[in-house]
């Protein structure tokens, strides 16, 4: 299944008219069309492999383990369509597979990202990603972020960060500081 525009701007028009508004006024003609770039944007990484970004730079590059703290990030919760955000660390302990270029690591984050998810999945796909592509001797992500299914309705809790973490290889029985905290 692809993304389909034309089919999300139709089903957005619906949306419209079942909340009792009117989707042909001037204030809300364009909306439908916004609405179903968004979600294209959004769900980018469904159909994309975010993985393929990992490939190898070449050279003799002197290895140590990389970690990058902080990159932000935001998703989508697949119960809610709500919007879950927060920050991700990513690193790894280059094997086998060699080293990546850093930006490379956020695109990987940003890529799973753009799909309906949940935190837990979104997290192992990531290390799947560093796993198999990298074969690195060690690897982790850790993900904190917020869900505005939690503070925006129901639990109705605002500032409630989630953790979830992957550790692999060497960092499972010991992770390095950022992977601790
Ligand atoms: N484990 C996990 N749960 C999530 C995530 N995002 C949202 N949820 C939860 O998914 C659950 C869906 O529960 P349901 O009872 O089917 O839906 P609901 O009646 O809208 O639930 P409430 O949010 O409790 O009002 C809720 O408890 C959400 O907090 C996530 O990333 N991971
Ligand atoms: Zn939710």
């Amino acid at each position: 299944m692809s993304f389909d525009a034309p089919g999300a701007a139709a089903a957005v028009r619906d949306l419209l008219l079942s909340f009792g508004a009117d989707p042909d006024s001037p204030e809300l003609r364009d909306t439908p069309r916004r609405v179903a770039e968004f979600w294209a944007e959004r769900l980018a990484g469904t159909e994309a492999d975010p993985s393929l970004e990992l490939v190898p730079l070449p050279g003799d590059l002197a290895s140590c383990p990389v970690i990058l703290e902080r990159v932000p990030f935001v998703s989508t919760c697949e119960h809610h369509l709500a919007p879950f955000e927060g920050y991700a660390t990513i690193g790894y302990l280059p094997g086998v597979g060699g080293t990546v270029g850093l930006s490379k690591l956020v695109k990987v984050v940003h890529g799973f990202a753009n799909r309906l998810q949940v935190q837990e999945r979104l997290t192992h796909e990531i290390a799947s990603a560093l796993e198999t592509r990298l074969r690195p001797a060690a690897w982790g992500v850790k993900l904190v972020a917020i869900h505005t299914c939690m503070s925006h309705r129901g639990a109705r809790t605002p500032d409630v960060p989630v953790t979830t973490q992957v550790l692999g290889g060497a960092w499972e029985k010991e992770p390095p500081g950022p992977f601790r905290n």
